[in-house]
């Protein structure tokens, strides 16, 4: 959870409320939701379950984007394997044999109502890379222009381990940012956030959360069910970054979609912690993957922390890992603290042969393209 999240000044009923008004929504539903009890095969009942809820509120005017995992989950049983791969290579196999099953079960849902379905899937680099970024926001607003209701998942056939989101509530949470969504609904296998692992005695469900200090005590370090990636963990990870944008969250059951935008008091509500904001700093504290990190003096966090100044060769210290010019990386002060991140405007390769050293000097020396800040301000998010 991020430390930048405070309390929000909306009620429970207001927050509920909100829910229920919203014009646009953004919904993603977890593998454990949509395939049968011992996983790897598609639970049609369900998944035409959630279809009608989501068709339902589309007929009133409300514009939905889903986003849907169980391509690995429903390629489990065409594949005649016994349980969810671990491996990566047959996680990609089962993903593509799966994702076409889901489309295929959505398209035929969606139809029942009239309604055409749109298949986008998308890698981390679509979030990293801000061109792409707004790329596949252009895409998205024109399928919603259109009527059509787009079908999300991460593009799990070609992701290599290094460039994989790995889980898809946090895609949703940047896609319900992209497209400015009100809403970000997380549905799955239990009915809520409860303040320990649900099965455990004494756990109690959790009807809303105002703050990042609320969560605390809440223990979410259990692992997710045999089908799911990420348990709690990044379902309250998901709802803070959509909190940061302003966005309300819900985490519920998917059986209790319907509820859910109706406004009842049903799942847990994550209260907006941030204000409504297409910025760019949100855009690299929360949809870049930082790529390596540049270690600065104490002068250096100074500078960017309190004085809004770009981060010069001269305050860096050490640099780690291997990255390109334009690429994001994270700032670390002297004690091992990230302060900032940041666009950086130089590789991995050319950055130590000017640490340290005064921009004339590098200039003088290396040619007057080298005069530029290692990381402009405007390109720097400052924690
Ligand atoms: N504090 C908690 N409150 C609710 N559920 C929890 C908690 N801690 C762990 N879990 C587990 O998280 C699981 C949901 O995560 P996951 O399987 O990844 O879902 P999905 O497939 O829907 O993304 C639940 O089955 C639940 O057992
Ligand atoms: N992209 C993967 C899902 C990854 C994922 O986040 O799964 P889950 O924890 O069930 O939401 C798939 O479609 O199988």
């Amino acid at each position: 959870m991020s430390a930048a999240v405070v309390a929000s000044p909306l009620t429970d009923e207001q927050a509920r409320g909100q829910v229920a008004a919203s014009r646009r929504i953004v919904v993603k539903v977890g593998s454990s939701s949509l395939t049968s009890a011992d996983g790897g095969l598609l639970d049609h009942a369900r998944l035409h379950a959630l279809v009608n809820a989501l068709a339902a509120r589309i007929a009133d005017g409300v514009q939905v984007v889903l986003v849907s995992s169980g391509a690995i989950a429903a390629g489990i049983g065409p594949l005649g394997l016994a349980q969810r791969p671990n491996d990566l290579a047959t996680q990609q196999a089962a993903a593509s044999v799966g994702q076409g099953a889901l489309v295929a079960a959505y398209d035929a849902g969606f139809g029942h109502h009239g309604l055409t379905v749109g298949q986008v899937l998308l890698t981390a680099d679509d979030t990293t890379r801000r061109s792409h970024y707004t790329n596949a926001r252009r895409t998205l607003e024109r399928l919603l222009a259109l009527g059509i209701v787009p079908v999300i998942n991460e593009n799990d056939t070609v992701a290599t381990s290094e460039i994989r989101f790995g889980d898809n509530d946090r895609l949703a949470a940047l896609v319900a940012h992209l497209i400015g969504a009100d809403t970000l609904v997380l549905l799955t296998d239990v009915d809520a956030l409860y303040t320990d692992k649900p099965d455990r005695p004494g756990a109690r469900r959790i009807p809303v959360v105002r703050g990042a200090d609320e969560l605390a005590a809440v223990d979410v370090s259990a692992r997710g069910s045999r089908v799911g990636t990420g348990g709690m963990q990044t379902k309250v990870e998901a709802a803070s970054i959509a909190g940061a944008a302003g966005i309300t969250a819900v985490l519920a059951a998917a059986g209790d979609v319907a509820g859910v935008l109706a406004g009842e008091d049903v799942g847990t509500v994550f209260l907006p912690s941030g204000r409504r904001r297409a910025s760019r700093t949100w855009w690299l504290q929360h949809a870049t993957t930082s790529r390596g990190a540049l270690v600065v003096d104490a002068g250096a966090v100074t500078a960017l922390t309190e004085r809004g100044k770009s981060l010069l060769p001269a305050g860096i210290t050490e640099v780690r890992g291997t990255f390109a010019d334009g690429d994001p990386v994270d700032v670390i002060g002297p004690d091992g603290q990230v302060v900032a991140r940041g666009l950086t405007n130089y590789s991995s390769v050319e950055l130590p042969l000017m640490l340290g050293r005064s921009t004339r000097e590098i200039a003088a020396d290396l040619g007057p393209e080298y005069e530029r800040e290692a990381i402009h301000r405007d390109h720097l998010a400052v924690h």
